[in-house]
């Protein structure tokens, strides 16, 4: 089947559902909020990872695999730390049709299962800084809407979990950490995120302190969390007893870190990039970056152009260019430009007898559509330029688009307004968490309530006297608001 039968301002749930299939990146799995992710979403993942890994290497990250399982009572260290989170955790309760003597919990996160492990590595100051990174998958079993990428009952990230001796160097990690956040997102993903800090309430309930980097969905006016870097303070070195023998033998605990993203950045960029046509990828995460359809004329000499085809992917492709081409006989030049539209493959050439004739390609730009003849001899550094702009073009447009959705409101009946107009809500705080619940309770409803996304650390000027939108106290702080995924 060719094209959408969605459109992206139609029904955008069935839009995106439509475009992570027809793209291929998703298949839909017969347990609910579990997805298959085909080849064109793996190796977007692969991508990235290749990134991320390159760069904490540097940051002196070592790679770790633990075990998938955490025991009952491991899992349950510390109340407060997963009471509201029970209800997501999935249990292995049987083996063949034996009971197991305990419930085992699948991995929602590794805190637990890493940390008792920590206090055993970690005994003096020279098994300082410990930096353990690991790729994985986790289970979280939750109910509301299922989404591919964006919220599945398993998905997988990395989760990096790291101990110091002083606060000073886990507050630099953490900051650095969510440096390479937003470089994924911008950078690579080409989407548009907010760093900031998350509010006491909205925080990871273990910790001292998370930041965050949030973007937003203009088409459903929902902000989502990317990715998120937290400070855990000596909150889980208490918990598990990590502590180390410092310089002058004294036994102190240790500052934490950790730190993940998911595969839903994945969804962040189908949904801030695709259009009506499918999938628009960003070239430094597209598979292909260039796909080489011929087309062939009746009479045409059909062995040269199928020649002119191969050499153009493999200079390509020399040149570090990711660059394929669609040989199938039984498929039309119209219907391979369709398929390659809808999985977002950012330029296609075509070549055929005229272009031939006169030694160049057509391309066609996935993002505008635009058409230009490039001369075969300066193909590589055209292809080059085009790429870059494409990447520069589509952070451009989703940037100005985002920025457009936001709303700076002073008062209740603004806010109120701005949230039914979708919009993203930069608005003036008292930082008290009632005021935070309350927000929450007046605003409750079929689309959710509208909770803090986080407190930009960019903080517009707050004139002396500014009042909080909603509880008219003296405000303290920007802070964007918005309902979200
Ligand atoms: O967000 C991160 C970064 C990577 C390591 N973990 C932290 C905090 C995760 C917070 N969180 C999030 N979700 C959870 C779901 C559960 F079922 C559960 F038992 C525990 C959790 C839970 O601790
Ligand atoms: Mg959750």
């Amino acid at each position: 089947k060719l094209g959408m039968a969605y459109k992206k301002d139609g029904n955008f749930g069935e839009w995106y559902s439509e475009v992570v299939v027809n793209s291929e990146m998703i298949e839909y799995y017969d347990i609910s909020g579990c997805y298959i992710l085909r080849p064109w979403a793996m190796e977007i993942w692969e991508l990235l990872k290749e990134f991320f890994d390159a760069e904490i290497k540097k940051l002196k990250l070592k790679p770790y695999y633990f075990p998938l399982f955490v025991t009952e009572n491991v899992l349950q260290k510390e109340k407060d730390h997963i009471e509201g989170f029970a209800p997501e955790v999935a249990w292995v309760t049987k083996s063949g049709k034996s009971e197991l003597e305990a419930p085992i919990a699948i991995r929602p996160t590794s805190e637990t299962v890493m940390y008792p492990y920590f206090s055993k590595w970690i005994r003096s100051h020279r098994d300082l800084p410990l930096r353990c990174n690991q790729w994985c998958n986790v289970v979280r079993w939750e109910f509301s809407n299922p989404t591919p990428f964006i919220r599945s009952r398993e998905f997988l990230w990395q989760e990096g979990h790291t101990a110091f001796a002083t606060k000073e160097e886990a507050d630099e990690e953490v900051l650095q950490i969510l440096e390479l956040y937003r470089r994924i997102y911008e950078e690579f993903l080409a989407v548009p995120v907010s760093k900031g800090r998350k509010s006491e309430m909205e925080k990871f309930a273990g910790g001292l302190y998370t930041t965050s980097v949030e973007a937003f969905i203009p088409n459903t006016g929902r902000g989502i969390q990317g990715a998120t870097s937290h400070c855990l303070g000596q909150n889980f070195a208490k918990m598990f007893d990590i502590t180390f023998e410092n310089e002058k033998g004294v036994r102190e605990m240790v500052w934490q870190n950790s730190w993940a993203y998911t595969t839903r950045s994945i969804g962040v960029m189908v949904m801030t990039h695709g259009d009506d046509k499918g999938l628009v990828l960003p070239p430094k995460v597209a598979p292909i970056q260039v796909i080489v359809i011929a087309v062939p004329y009746k009479d045409a000499d059909t062995t040269a152009i199928k020649g002119a085809c191969e050499s153009t992917v493999y200079t390509l492709n020399q040149s570090g260019i990711r660059a394929d081409q669609d040989t199938r006989e039984n498929y039309s030049p119209g219907w391979k430009y369709s398929h390659w539209e809808m999985k977002g493959v950012p330029l296609r050439i075509e070549i055929g007898p005229k272009d031939l004739a006169n030694k160049q390609v057509r391309i066609v730009c996935r993002d505008n559509g635009a058409k230009v003849d490039i001369p075969v001899t300066n193909l590589v550094e055209e292809v080059k330029v085009l790429l870059d702009e494409i990447q520069k073009n589509l952070f451009k447009t989703a940037q100005e688009k985002r920025d457009a959705c936001v709303q700076v409101i002073k008062t209740w009946d603004e806010f109120t307004t701005a949230l039914n107009n979708k919009r993203l809500i930069l608005a003036p705080w008292c930082d008290e968490e009632e005021v935070e619940k309350d927000v929450k309770a007046r605003t409750k409803g079929e689309l959710g309530a509208a909770k803090t996304l986080c407190t930009p650390f960019e903080q517009p000027e707050l004139p002396e006297g500014t009042l909080c939108f909603a509880s008219g106290k003296p405000a303290k702080k920007w802070s964007f608001w918005g309902r979200s995924y």
